[in-house]
């Protein structure tokens, strides 16, 4: 690969770019070797070389300082050790609670926060995918996993009620908790990492409208299975295996026929221990996911029975025709093998050692097999049950994570595949993993470096071209059409014909000749080719790579498998129902492992595609995994690999966000400061009315107005002149100061500028949240006192209409009660003068008749004798008004009210009337008394009472009740 300070000659600058002066920069800057440490940014190294990034990864690294800004993306040097506060919660809330992120140190939790914040922001493509990426061990893994913890603590911090809380608990418990069982099935350890994932993952979080983590999915790429039946010298198999013999517990080995210290061809290096080994925290997560004991046990069950298979060995068979023997040792193991498997032990013997060719439709033949085809047969058979096995799983952390698709608007994903990986054999698994990196390569290149530049260009931007290292033509010699070694690979397997590896070799040559990135070792015999990779040359071995490519399962072992009497193997393999016109599998439509691959990768670049990326590039600073050791040409390698100075130079000069005009002014309008004039608002309205109508309008004016008031939005926020162009932007030192820059449709800025629009933005929102609620305040407090001065208003007027009506009501009951009076009035007075008139006569006589009357006592004149007769014989009874109240004529009782009862010497009172001639007296006498008194008044009459002076005056002579049995009246008025 060309060197990187090659790559810096290949900018389109005047090669005496690179003269003394050049070199001195270079020496003078790394002569300051204390202030190294301080470059949080590598877009502010001058001049960017390989060697001054080295320089400054280096000093960070000895500082301990293990992530640094390369513009558009963050190196994350591994640093070996635990770390505790760099992933501390505290941490994650510091940066998710900042209002600028940047502007704190470098760290993952800066990109992860800004996806988060893209997403909240709605800014097209909403979706956003954190692409980690490095070599194996470089901290892929690791970082994903902090990546999903800070995005798990962050969404517990921003779920607001209980009810969220709780499901964003069980959410990201579950989250998380697929780690350690993803890991303890695809992680193994290899010669470069003790815990190498051996199987690519893209995981999606998944976010609701208000941002909260509902669930998440994970999708995986090309798991190793054949690590399960071969593993290199000094690796190890998946992890589970080893948490199975060493942590079972004895009634599991009993269960699983585990016996400790069991001997098995499968499990090499078990006496290194790891931390990895752990058992409890794989079933504990795998709990938590939905996977009861009694699965567990069946799962372990039967990764024991995988084990056991490994020691089943054959021996060559005497004679060619007859099936090979099991070697004697073995006999027990098929025996273990089968009854945890659940299949018959003949049977499996049998198809192990017989292959079933099927001519035509019915024609069927069966072929002993030799020795080290029962062995790739059972390879065959074990590695196919790992790998559904590891899909099932998938199937099942998906169920339990996944959130229903109404649920979740946004995802953010976290894609951590294997990285570029060279031996000294490699073979189809590197060339897949290889192609997967160049794949993400050239995702990188086309977005950062190659689409920048072109749209620069179209923009009008007087842009300084920087060449780089375009690696489309290595992705067509491994994917393209009509010849690539994949479609030579796929070409080989459907035509199914017997061809040694060096006719593939040559067939290979021959057709992709013309492609620069092929090439081979003359010197060497083994059939090979040479691939140049962005990332270094890697030497492909072909021996079983067709093989490989087809990754036959015979039917025979398939249809063994769906016979077992295994719970989970009948799920792993159901029955598939037989078609009606079922036809001999198509050739041309055989799914080989290379096409299976190339479409999930393609799946894969097609969701990258449509979100937006932050990319981290893990380096490993050691390959011995050594904490603060940084060996700088391991490092340079990276750092070449990974086109990190293409990368400082494009984004020290470039602008990653790219919006145009329609939607800066959408989304920024608000921070204009003088309020824009009528005919530009009316022109910006116009221009709404342009999105949603094409073809309408002057297109260029309003283009130039937005570009001039996007302008204005931009000076305003950053006075200084240097920090937004219209005009021209170069790629040199001079401009690195220029944070934004007014393309023809776009306004294209740096993420620092983005930054502060976003900053100011949200306080222009929220001072005008402020003004709004202050004036909804006013105006809720003005109507709240109109309603109330218009309620009381109301209830003024009902309460005097109410009083108005009562008063009416009471009015006319008055007059009712007066008219009925006065009526009444009349009635008595014509009733009394009447009776008054009738008794006259009558009364007189039979008063006179009465002994002791006072007419007949003022006939005799004897006082003292009517005194007596009057107290015995007569009870008066008087009230103030005058009124007597009195039986008729014939009921001879006298009423009275009590109160004013007095013994009165009423005949002197009549006497008195009489005599003075003031009126007209009637009384009408009984036995009793006084029975009415019948009077014409002619003038006021006052009663005096004196207390008499005889003894018995005031006692009642006769007690008799009084009852009213009807009454009369006496009128007593003043005449004139
Ligand atoms: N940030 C970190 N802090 C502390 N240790 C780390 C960090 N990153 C990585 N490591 C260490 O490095 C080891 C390898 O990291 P990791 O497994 O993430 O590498 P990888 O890039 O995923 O490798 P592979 O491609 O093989 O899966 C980890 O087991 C861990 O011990």
């Amino acid at each position: 690969m060309a060197s990187t300070d090659r790559k810096v000659n290949g900018l389109k600058r005047h090669p005496s770019c690179l003269n003394e002066s050049y070199e001195e920069q270079r020496k003078a800057f790394l002569s300051d070797e204390d202030k190294l440490h301080l470059f949080d940014d590598l877009t502010k190294v001058n001049p960017v070389t390989t060697a001054t990034v080295l320089k400054c990864l280096q000093a960070r690294y000895a500082t301990e300082v293990f992530y640094t800004n390369a513009g558009c993306t963050l190196v994350a040097v591994n640093p070996f050790q635990s770390i505790f506060y760099l992933y501390s919660p505290e941490l994650m809330r510091e940066y998710h609670l900042a209002s600028r992120p940047r502007e704190l140190k470098p760290h993952i939790f800066t990109e992860a926060e800004q996806a988060y914040r893209n997403v909240q922001s709605h800014i097209e493509p909403v979706n956003q995918s954190i692409i980690v990426s490095g070599e194996s061990g470089a901290g892929k893994t690791w970082t994903s996993r902090c990546l999903m913890k800070f995005y798990a603590t962050i969404a517990a911090a921003n779920s607001s009620s209980q009810m969220d809380n709780d499901t964003v608990a069980r959410i990201e418990k579950r989250v998380l908790d697929s780690n350690p069982v993803m890991e303890a099935f695809g992680n193994a350890c290899t010669l470069r990492n003790n815990n190498s994932s051996r199987f690519g993952k893209y995981i999606q979080l998944q976010l609701d409208g208000a941002q909260l983590l509902t669930g998440a999915s994970v999708q995986t790429y090309l798991l190793e299975k054949t690590r399960v039946t071969h593993q290199a010298h000094c690796e190890r198999n998946f992890h589970i295996f080893y948490q199975i013999t060493k942590g079972a517990s004895k009634e599991e080995r009993r269960e699983w026929n585990l016996p400790e210290r069991a001997d098995f061809s499968w499990l090499p290096n078990s006496e290194r221990n790891l931390e990895e080994d752990s058992f409890e925290i794989t079933k504990d997560a795998m709990l938590h996911l939905g996977i009861d004991s009694s699965m567990q046990s069946n799962i372990f069950k039967i990764l024991s029975g995988l084990l056991y298979m490994g020691n089943i060995q054959f021996s060559d068979s005497e004679d060619e025709s007859q099936p090979c023997d099991l070697q004697e040792n073995a006999k027990d193991f098929i025996k273990t093998t089968t009854s945890l498997l659940g299949v018959s032990e003949e049977e499996l013997l049998e198809k192990l050692k017989v292959r079933t060719i099927t001519a035509g439709k019915q024609q069927v033949f069966k072929k002993p097999c030799s020795r080290a085809e029962c062995g790739m047969r059972r390879d065959c058979v074990a590695k196919v049950i790992y790998a559904r096995l590891f899909d099932w799983l998938v199937a099942v952390i998906n169920r339990s994570i996944c959130a229903d698709s109404s649920e979740w608007t946004n995802f953010i994903g976290l894609l951590d595949v294997y990285g570029f990986e060279s031996f000294p054999v490699n073979n189809l698994e590197q060339l897949c993993i290889n192609y997967a990196n160049e794949k993400l390569q050239q995702h990188f290149v086309a977005h950062y470096l190659k689409a920048q530049q072109e749209e620069y260009a179209a923009e009008g931007l007087a842009w300084s071209f920087i060449s780089y290292q375009d690696n489309q033509c290595c992705v067509d010699l491994i994917e393209g059409s009509p010849s690539s070694i994949f479609s030579l690979l796929n070409e080989e397997c459907r035509l199914n014909r017997s061809s040694s590896a060096s006719q593939f070799q040559a067939r290979l040559e021959k057709a992709l000749s013309s492609n620069p990135c092929i090439s081979r070792d003359k010197f060497s015999k083994t059939p090979h080719f040479i691939v140049s990779h962005y990332a270094g040359r890697v030497n492909y071995h072909i021996e079983d790579m067709v093989e490989k490519n087809k990754d036959p399962i015979p039917t025979e072992l398939i249809q063994l498998l769906q016979d077992s009497k295994d719970y989970l193997l009948q799920q792993l393999f159901p029955v598939e129902k037989e078609q009606p016109n079922n036809k001999t599998p198509n050739r041309a439509a055989v799914v080989t492992v290379v096409s299976k691959f190339k479409g999930s990768l393609d799946r894969l670049m097609h969701i990258l595609n449509s979100t937006t990326p932050h990319y981290i590039r893990c380096i490993k600073p050691n390959m011995d995994c050594q904490a603060m050791t940084f060996k700088k040409e391991e490092v340079l390698s990276q750092l070449e690999a990974c086109g990190i100075v293409e990368t400082i130079n494009i984004s020290a000069a470039g602008f990653p966000i790219r919006m145009p005009f329609q939607n800066f002014m959408e989304r920024y309008q608000l921070l204009r400061k003088p309020q824009p004039s009528r005919s530009e608002q009316e022109l910006y309205i116009n221009s709404c009315a342009f999105k949603n109508k094409k073809g309408l309008g002057d297109t260029v004016e309003n283009a130039d107005t937005l570009r001039r008031v996007a302008h204005e939005i931009l000076e305003n926020l950053v006075p200084e002149q240097s920090a937004v162009s219209s005009l021209h932007i170069k790629a040199d030192t001079q401009t690195r100061n220029v944070l934004a820059h007014c393309g023809k449709t776009k306004v294209f800025m740096t993420h620092s500028m983005l930054e502060l629009l976003e900053s100011r933005r949200a306080s222009a929102l929220s001072e005008r949240a402020f003004s709004i609620q202050c004036c909804w305040r006013t105006y809720r407090r003005r109507k709240m006192a109109k309603q109330r001065q218009a309620a009381s208003l109301i209830q003024a007027a009902v309460r005097s209409w109410l009083i108005r009506m009562h008063i009416k009501r009471m009015h006319k009951a008055a007059s009712i009660i007066k008219r009925a009076w006065r009526k009444w009035q009349a009635k008595l007075n014509a009733l009394a003068a009447k009776e008054l008139d009738d008794t006259d006569v009558e009364a007189e006589k039979y008063i006179s008749s009465l002994p002791g009357s006072p007419i007949q006592a003022t006939q005799t004149s004897a006082n003292s004798s009517f005194d007596k007769a009057w107290t015995q014989s007569t009870v008066l009874h008087s009230w103030p008004l005058g009124m007597v109240l009195t039986p008729g004529p014939i009921v001879r009782k006298v009423v009275s009210i009590e109160s004013f009862y007095r013994n009165l010497s009423f005949l002197t009172c009549l006497k008195t009337l009489q005599q003075n001639g003031l009126s007209k007296v009637n009384t009408n006498w009984s036995a009793d008394g006084i029975t009415s008194i019948r009077a014409l008044p002619q003038g006021s009459i006052r009663f005096r009472y004196k207390k008499s002076p005889l003894l018995y005056a005031n006692v009642h002579p006769q007690h008799h009740s009084c009852r009213i049995t009807g009454f009369n009246e006496i009128l007593l008025e003043k005449t004139k």
